[in-house]
């Protein structure tokens, strides 16, 4: 019976219209065609086969989505059908049979875990009520940057940042991802000179007080809240987002596609598609989101940094609440350097990818901050 099965399903897997593969290798599949920076990749393997296509990793097919149109229909229209995470018996052990809020499977004990984050753990009225600890983090900060200044001596802000946000909270969701955050803004800012200067700009027109920049005050501060917009777009700390799993059979833009097979959103590739982000798609520049609706809640899906759809991330509020009071301060009380560099592309070195749980900077960012 067992060898019928085998044998039918083969037959019906060979009937079945499935999406573009790339070839593959026995054994390995199309693990030889990915390089330690999958979100690249995987995009010039989509210029080649298209939005959608099916990679085998060794034996496990894995569906990749490179265009908004089809993470619309993957997190939107078939959303409870993706709402799984692919999940192996040895992670699944290590965590106790699963039992964690990003990698349970779907369910009720992920519902109700699930609930308990948005309506009580990351709710508006509990980030708002770690106002005092951020500014009590924030300060310690500062002064070890005050201290930096007047030696002019410089500081290793990657690790500065990392520490201050890891001191802050305890989840491996929501601690290097907002550092990582806060790195690539920082990185982009000390290369772009002109937004830096318009977002002390911005900071100052919205801001009464001296040296703290209050959360009250971050409300109006437009430029800054685009900044971290765009760094979000062309930075996705995490950049493939998280792997989901098919949980039932589905017809996907017209391929059949089977339960159990793995998806990756490459929201990376998705964010800088010239079709939907024009020409400039690979450039840095703020002001695109000035005029714009564009927010974090994943219901654009040229924008998806924090995903979409039932699985999306529940600590948006909580990262912004300190990316945006910690980069307000940061830029509002120094002006910041990099040391000149007297070999290699200074662009190659800032921007070099180190990719791990999410995409950081390969090189730590050394930088001299100097009191204004
Ligand atoms: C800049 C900061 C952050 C980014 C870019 C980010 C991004 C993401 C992404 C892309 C996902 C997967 C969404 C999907 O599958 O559609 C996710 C899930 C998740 N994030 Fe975040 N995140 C951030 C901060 C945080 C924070 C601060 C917390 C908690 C304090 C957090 C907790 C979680 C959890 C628990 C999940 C799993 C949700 C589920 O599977 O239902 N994240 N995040």
């Amino acid at each position: 019976f067992s060898l019928l099965k085998k044998i039918l399903d083969r037959t019906a897997t060979s009937k079945a219209n499935l999406p573009p593969s790339p070839w593959r290798l026995p054994v390995i599949g199309n693990l030889h065609q990915l390089s330690l920076y999958p979100h690249r990749s995987l995009r010039s393997l989509s210029r080649r086969h298209g939005p959608l296509m099916l990679l085998h990793f060794g034996s496990v097919p894995v569906l990749i989505v490179s265009s908004a149109e089809v993470a619309h229909e993957v997190m939107k229209t078939h959303d409870l059908k993706f709402a799984n995470r692919p999940i192996g018996k040895v992670t699944m052990n290590f965590l106790k049979g699963g039992r964690n809020l990003l990698l349970s499977p779907y369910g009720e004990y992920w519902r109700q875990m699930k609930s308990l984050c948005v309506l009580h753990l990351l709710s508006n009225k509990m980030v708002r009520s770690f106002e005092k600890l951020r500014e009590e983090e924030l300060n310690m900060m500062m002064e070890k940057l005050e201290k930096a200044s007047s030696s002019s001596s410089s500081v290793n802000l990657s690790e500065t940042i990392f520490n201050m946000v890891n001191t802050v909270d305890i989840f491996i969701a929501g601690t290097t991802t907002t550092s990582t955050l806060l790195e690539w803004t920082m990185t982009e800012l000390i290369r772009h000179p002109e937004t830096m200067k318009k977002l002390q700009e911005d900071i100052r027109t919205h801001s009464r007080s001296g040296s703290y920049v209050t959360e009250e005050e971050i409300g109006n501060m437009k430029y800054l809240k685009a900044v971290i917009k765009e760094t979000l777009r062309i930075h996705p700390p995490a950049p493939i987002l998280i792997p989901r799993q098919l949980s039932e059979d589905v017809k996907l833009k017209g391929y059949d596609i089977a339960a159990g097979t793995q998806v990756i959103i490459n929201a990376w590739t998705i964010q800088r598609d010239s079709a939907t982000w024009g020409s400039d798609a690979e450039e840095f520049k703020p002001e695109r989101h000035l005029d714009s609706a564009l927010d974090f809640q994943g219901q654009n899906f040229m924008y998806i940094p924090f995903g979409s759809g039932r699985r999306q991330c529940p600590g948006i509020g909580f990262a912004m609440a300190l990316a945006e009071v910690a980069l307000a301060n940061l830029v509002n009380r120094f002006s910041w350097k990099v040391e000149a560099r007297t070999v290699g592309d200074d662009d190659q070195y800032h921007l070099a990818e180190a990719f791990g749980v999410e995409v950081c900077r390969k090189f730590p960012l050394i930088a001299f901050p100097s009191s204004l």
